[in-house]
């Protein structure tokens, strides 16, 4: 048989069982399964020990806030927000659910096992893994928040209030970020809310397991993010790794090392794109969980939530000139994350598509 008839019919299975890599862990396995190996090119950029993504402090004066942001944004494409307005305690017990349903009996956490979303709500491993040609060491409850809200009673019941309570906190976090990168930016302060950027709302609720042998595979693999802005909660294991050209124009990862209290901030494919290039979404990883307790992590993606055929989005008028001619195309949303859903998550950039 070849190897890809092998490994369709164990990605099959795999998925089957709907227990997801918790699933597998729970069995008591010692090795990685083939279809989680990957290439080493993957994991062999250095990490630069040294070096650290910015800290924004939010309890500053705004022109310095604006400041940092600019330069994080520009320089970096990630930075970790700290003194926000957004409770420890809640940070904690939203860590806390996501652990709580991901621990669930398999019994109970697989009913919500599903490839096509039920309200807007999906728990899965791997949400490329019949494209991927190596499957990472993850399990993710999705939910899409808006622009639709989802059905509540769609969302598992041990972490329903609190993952609802999230999506509002993340949300206003976001929107004091984006004013802020809008102002830094010349625009007025409320351009990216004014294009329904706080609209359109996906939630990831990232699960980790520990990883027998995490040098055979990833937690996720090298990717960007195809969303305006990423929020991200992540509990204190560390894994999370961003790309970084340093001086020599050779590339690195630099971790994103867990600050109690801090939310990670991430510039995505659509902000560099309405930014004509000032702002950059960066590649990150995250590597397989070698610590022996399972890693957690929320991703709130931000989108546009306007996707009728008539709007059209692209490089932000206000910020071209002549000197600075547009660098993409306009296109829809439907377009745009149509593209991305048809690729795997580690493939080249989705905004080379768009490029003029
Ligand atoms: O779990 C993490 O730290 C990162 C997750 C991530 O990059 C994503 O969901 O896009
Ligand atoms: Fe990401």
């Amino acid at each position: 048989m070849s190897v890809s008839i092998d490994r369709a019919i164990a990605v099959k299975a795999f998925d089957e069982t709907k227990a997801g890599v918790k699933g597998l862990v729970d069995s008591g396995i010692t090795s990685v399964p083939f279809i989680f190996h990957h290439p080493t090119a993957n994991l062999s950029l250095p990490v630069a020990a040294h070096l650290s993504i910015p800290t924004v402090d939010l309890s500053l004066p705004r022109p310095i806030t604006i400041d940092r942001i600019r330069s994080a944004s520009r320089d970096w494409g990630f930075f970790q927000l700290i003194n926000h307005s957004i409770p420890i305690s809640t940070m904690q017990s939203t860590i806390s659910a996501v652990r709580a349903f991901h621990e669930l009996p398999t019994a109970v956490r697989s009913k919500h096992y599903t490839r096509s979303p039920v309200g807007g709500v999906a728990y899965l491993s791997n949400g490329d893994l019949f494209k991927s040609s190596a499957a990472s060491w993850r399990d993710t409850l999705q939910i899409s928040f808006g622009p639709t809200p989802p059905e509540l009673d769609d969302i598992p019941e041990v972490c329903r209030s609190e993952l609802v309570k999230w999506d509002e906190s993340a949300k206003e976090v976001a929107r004091e970020v984006m004013s802020l990168m809008c102002e830094g930016l010349g625009l007025g302060p409320r351009s990216l809310e004014e294009l329904s950027c706080l609209e359109g709302r996906g939630m990831s609720c990232h699960y980790y397991p520990p990883c027998p042998e995490p040098n055979l595979t990833v937690g996720a693999g090298n990717h960007t993010d195809p969303v305006i802005l990423t929020v991200l909660l992540q509990d204190e294991i560390g894994g999370l790794r961003a790309k970084r050209k340093v001086e020599d124009g050779h590339e690195v990862w630099v971790d994103v090392k867990p600050i109690p209290g801090a939310l990670v901030v991430n510039v995505g494919d659509l902000l560099q794109i309405f930014t004509n290039d000032e702002f950059k979404s960066v590649h990150h990883q995250v590597v397989a969980n070698s610590s022996d307790v399972a890693r957690v992590s929320v991703a709130c993606f931000f989108n546009p939530g306007r996707r009728e055929e008539s709007t059209t989005y692209g490089p932000l008028p206000e910020l071209l000139s002549s000197e600075n001619p547009p660098r993409y195309r306009n296109f829809t949303v439907n377009d745009f994350l149509g593209r991305f859903l048809s690729k795997e998550l580690n493939t080249k950039t989705l905004i080379e598509f768009f490029k003029l």
